[in-house]
């Protein structure tokens, strides 16, 4: 099936330069929610700019809902929308005016009817005759989208949407964000967030240096990569792991109640067994078992920390 999106080999190499991306090829499907995570300078924002024609790649194509965004620039640009990081708006207009006005930079004829929807599902309608410099941020972040969906595009970028807001603007951010996804619309979102990824991302891709690592449906990137920690609650406090369990990693709790061991669920032999039958034979009580998933941070880490690596062997 072909995506809303098909990046194919696509490198930048900037005028000093800077090789901002090595081959990039990815499909993204219609109606998805891709979250692309990297460190900084790792080429995201390069990635979208391309995407959006607003830097010219050095190799490659992009095609967006079928148009090449070279040649049939016009017709893929139609289709994207784009919410910049930072937020910049006219302060004196009012929030239905700059969103109006954005619709008409498209060649898009009015349609109020459209743009009250959309004021509406991101619960700007009462702010409409309002002028922007008085909204809160997290509303102006909320026009600013409205102004990327002016011209109904199909595919929605989302550079670093809550980078510097409060915890409780992320999560209203996350459910704008999720309301769009029952629209249909298709959002690419980089962030530095990883619990953002987390949370909304159908499929996790994590850029380094300008290479593509992965790009993967989220819950298997977390199973593949995820180590898992079995936790062991005791019935009687131990005052230390007894030395026949030595070597296995174990970690007591400083109330010697509860075990805790990290084990790898790529492994043929988790351990799981034997250790349980080794505590049983201890005569160690076991009250209660419990796991819990690394979490995507955890992978990020573990990724990036493998690419330096085997860089580093590619190198020696
Ligand atoms: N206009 C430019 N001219 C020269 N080099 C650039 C330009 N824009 C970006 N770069 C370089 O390209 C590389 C990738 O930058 P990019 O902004 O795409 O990364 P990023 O992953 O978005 O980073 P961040 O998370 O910090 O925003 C960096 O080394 C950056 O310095």
């Amino acid at each position: 099936m072909t995506g809303i999106i098909e990046i194919d080999n696509l490198s930048k190499e900037y005028g000093g330069g800077t090789k901002a991306l090595s081959n990039v090829s990815m499909s993204i499907e219609e109606g998805e929610i891709i979250a692309l995570l990297g460190p900084n300078g790792a080429g995201k924002t390069t990635l979208i700019s391309i995407i959006c024609g607003l830097v010219v790649p050095t190799g490659g194509s992009v095609r967006v809902g079928g148009y090449d965004i070279g040649k049939d620039w016009r017709a893929a640009r139609k289709l994207i929308g784009l919410v910049p990081q930072e937020i910049a708006l006219e302060p004196f207009e009012t929030v239905l005016n700059c969103v109006r006005f954005t619709r008409g930079l498209y060649g898009e004829g009015p349609d109020d009817a459209y743009i009250e929807q959309v004021l509406r599902s991101l619960a700007l309608w009462e702010k409409r005759n309002a002028a922007t410099k008085e909204l809160s941020g997290g509303m102006k972040r909320r026009v600013l989208i409205a102004k990327a969906l002016a011209h109904r595009p199909k595919v929605l970028f989302l550079d670093e949407p809550t980078a510097g807001v409060d915890v409780a603007l992320r999560r209203e951010m996350w459910q704008v964000v999720e309301g769009l996804r029952r629209d249909g619309v298709t959002i690419i979102l980089t962030t530095h967030y990883l619990e953002e990824a987390e949370e909304m991302a159908d499929r996790i891709g994590v850029i380094n240096k300008g290479q593509l690592l992965l790009v993967k449906p989220k819950d298997e990137l977390m199973g593949e990569f995820g180590g898992k920690t079995l936790r062991i609650e005791l019935d009687e406090p131990l005052q230390a792991i007894p030395s026949e369990l030595a070597g296995r990693g174990l970690v007591l709790a400083p109330d010697g109640l509860e075990i805790s061991y990290d084990y790898d669920t790529r492994a043929e032999r988790t351990g799981i067994a034997r250790l349980l039958g080794d505590l049983a034979a201890q005569g160690i009580t076991v009250r209660d078992v419990s796991t819990r998933q690394s979490s995507l941070e955890e992978v990020f880490i573990t990724l990036v920390q493998e690419d330096r690596a085997e860089k580093a062997e590619n190198a020696a």
